[in-house]
């Protein structure tokens, strides 16, 4: 196979074009991202007096513990205790984390809880102890002590872990013990923190965060996705709840079938994006609901969601004169966040009748208060057809690998009328295209494999081809926990301690690296066919950038007929496999890219292995 390539580029690659879909799913925010290792924590959300309300906690040395709604709350959002009865000897409460604690040498833990005692005030100070043990019990990897005053009323006390080793596994146990009182002690929120990401208070956890640096992300699209729609208009996502000290959070059933804490909350993610260098792209709740209930369709009954989402932007870009803009300040962050795109709902093509009037009560009340903010509609393009006339949609596309080979021509026939889209959320998900989102008994990718992988590079440079009217495009979703998870296949898959870059995640990243400036058009690749390639110019240094992905099982040789003269040695990076391969828990690094360096020639010819991705850059003379 020849390819010609012109040597005048059709359009420049937007700075936008590769980023990071997020939403609490499969544990990727409380459990996952979010620092935070204690599971249920501030027990939030549950009922007092049931055994789930207890989850994640046990007790120590013959205590009994039960989650009681405290006759004095530690405040109206977090109203539940842990209520210990602790018995004579070393005796307290325990918990497991999120499937597990990493207990890392190397790390200095901060660890706090409110306590109160609700009866007899003991006599004198109480000794209690913090400590990371082996779930077993017979290790102590780290304790502390921290003294208790005899209070009726809440306090917080504080301490710091630092284990005098690392556990040979992730099966270790927070706990809080105490020796020499016995009586009933109330606590409440409870935290165990590692080391975060560039040490932001209240932030991520490190090794997730670097691995969504290492792709060099230039958006997060955030909070969802289904989490934001909540299950009931009641359990929306609402930003104002996600602000402020953890004490007025009160967290809320999320749409995946567990508790979110909301730690992780509106100026948590706009720092982190920040530090991450990349812009969010942020959704509004848009009066939808997954169970169904919506919000009618009249001024008043939507006024107050509007209010909501005006304030929630307000919250982000309000200089501080405004009320969103001060509370801004006054958490940490003066100076506005930058703000281009929002969001109005998440797959509104699920509630397209009701979408006709919400979008544009919606936009009519805000595109005015914020001219500069590209809005994106979330339903198929043109169906319904909405106005005021969308100036951006967000697209989902999730289908087997083939399919995503032979659709990397989706954007090629699209008007060019000042609409431009964004690949929200896009995956090869299994290979049945008749059950798609079946079980993997059926077809389903429980990791992503090789030959989804090979189809989604096909896809991705149909993207670039396109990137006139493709602003963005994020694989989803990005993180799901290796056994709590409600979807397969994630971009990486974690645990309590390790974190899996899939196959994709590497066909991202060869993406997002070497993204460059301009594309240069090329010979078309037959969409039926087992080859696609794409060739774009990068300025500094100046190089040529050729991305070939081979979706077949024989190897095939292209040569790329370059527009100019070019120099030195290309390097290539280059992933390939078996079509079902996958990187697991148990296999992590089964197939990686690996890097190489090949004479450079202005005929260059690039060798693609059967179901591979390579990427050359070839230095411009
Ligand atoms: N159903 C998918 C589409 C929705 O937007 C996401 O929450 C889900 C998983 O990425």
């Amino acid at each position: 196979t020849t390819v010609v390539v012109n040597g005048t580029a059709s359009h420049n690659i937007p700075e936008t074009l590769w980023g990071l879909m997020f939403e609490d799913i499969s544990h990727s925010g409380d459990g996952g991202l979010y620092g935070e290792l204690l599971q249920n924590r501030a027990f939030q959300e549950v009922t007092p007096g049931t055994v789930a309300a207890l989850a994640a906690w046990t007790p120590v040395g013959g205590a009994s513990i039960a989650v009681i709604a405290d006759s004095t709350p530690l405040s109206s959002a977090l109203p539940n205790a842990l209520q210990i009865i602790v018995p004579d000897g070393v005796a307290g409460v325990g918990n497991m984390g999120f499937w597990g604690i990493n207990v890392n040498a190397s790390w200095t833990y901060n660890a706090s809880f409110f306590f109160r005692f609700p009866d007899t005030l003991p006599s004198s100070d109480v000794t209690a102890t913090a400590s990371l043990v082996s779930a077993s019990g017979g290790t102590v990897f780290a304790s502390a002590n921290v003294s208790l005053s005899p209070t009726a009323d809440w306090t917080q006390v504080f301490t710091t872990l630092t284990p005098s080793a690392s556990a040979p596994d992730t099966l270790n146990n927070f706990t809080v013990t105490f020796k020499d009182f016995s009586g009933t002690i109330n606590t409440a929120l409870f935290s165990l923190f590692p080391p975060t990401f560039m040490g932001q208070e209240n932030g991520m956890r490190a090794d997730i965060a670097q691995a969504l640096l290492d792709l060099g992300p230039s958006f997060f699209r955030f909070p969802g996705g289904n989490n934001i729609e909540g299950n009931t208009i009641a359990t929306r996502w609402q930003w104002n709840n996600t602000v402020g000290p953890l004490t007025s959070r009160p967290g809320r059933e999320g749409t995946w079938s567990y508790i979110n804490t909301d730690g992780l909350g509106l100026y948590e993610y706009l720092v982190w994006i920040e530090l991450m260098g990349m812009q969010p792209i942020m959704a509004i709740w848009s009066g939808f609901s997954l169970g169904g209930q919506t919000v009618a369709n009249s001024p008043d009954a939507l006024a107050p969601y509007i209010e909501q989402a005006r304030q929630q932007i307000e919250f982000v870009v309000g200089n501080t004169s405004t009320p969103g803009g001060a509370l801004r300040a006054s958490l940490g962050h003066p100076e506005p966040f930058t703000l281009n795109f929002v969001e109005v709902g998440n797959e509104d093509q699920f509630a397209p009748s009701t979408y006709l009037y919400r979008w544009p009560a919606f936009m009519n009340a805000l595109q005015p208060l914020f001219p500069d903010i590209r809005f994106l509609a979330t339903t198929f393009i043109f169906n319904p057809v909405l106005g005021p006339t969308p100036q951006s949609y967000d697209s989902h596309m999730y289908d087997t690998p083939d399919w995503f080979a032979k659709n990397s021509i989706m954007y090629d026939g699209f008007l060019r009328n000042g609409t431009t889209y964004f690949e929200g959320e896009y995956a090869a998900i299994s290979v049945n295209p008749s059950d798609l989102f079946g079980t993997p008994a059926n077809g389903r990718f429980t990791f992503p494999t090789m030959n989804g992988s090979v189809g989604e590079a096909a896809f991705m440079m149909g993207l670039e081809r396109n990137a006139d009217i493709v602003f963005a495009a994020s694989y989803a979703p990005l993180l799901g926990h290796v056994t709590q998870n409600q979807w397969t296949p994630n971009l990486l898959a974690f645990d309590a301690g390790a974190v899996i870059k899939s196959t994709s995640y590497y066909v991202q990243q060869m993406f997002s690296l070497n993204r460059g400036d301009a594309y240069l058009p090329s010979t078309r690749a037959d969409p039926s066919g087992t080859l696609f390639w794409s060739v774009v110019q990068q300025n500094a240094p100046p190089a040529f950038i050729i991305k070939l992905a081979n979706t077949g099982a024989d190897a095939a040789n292209v040569t790329f007929q370059l527009p100019a003269a070019v120099k030195g040695a290309a390097r290539l990076v280059q992933i390939s496999g078996n079509p079902t391969d996958s990187n697991t828990p148990e296999s992590p690094d089964k197939v990686v890219p690996v890097t190489s360096s090949v004479d450079a020639g202005q005929d260059m010819v690039v060798a693609a292995p059967g179901f591979s991705v390579s990427v050359v850059t070839v230095p411009i003379a």
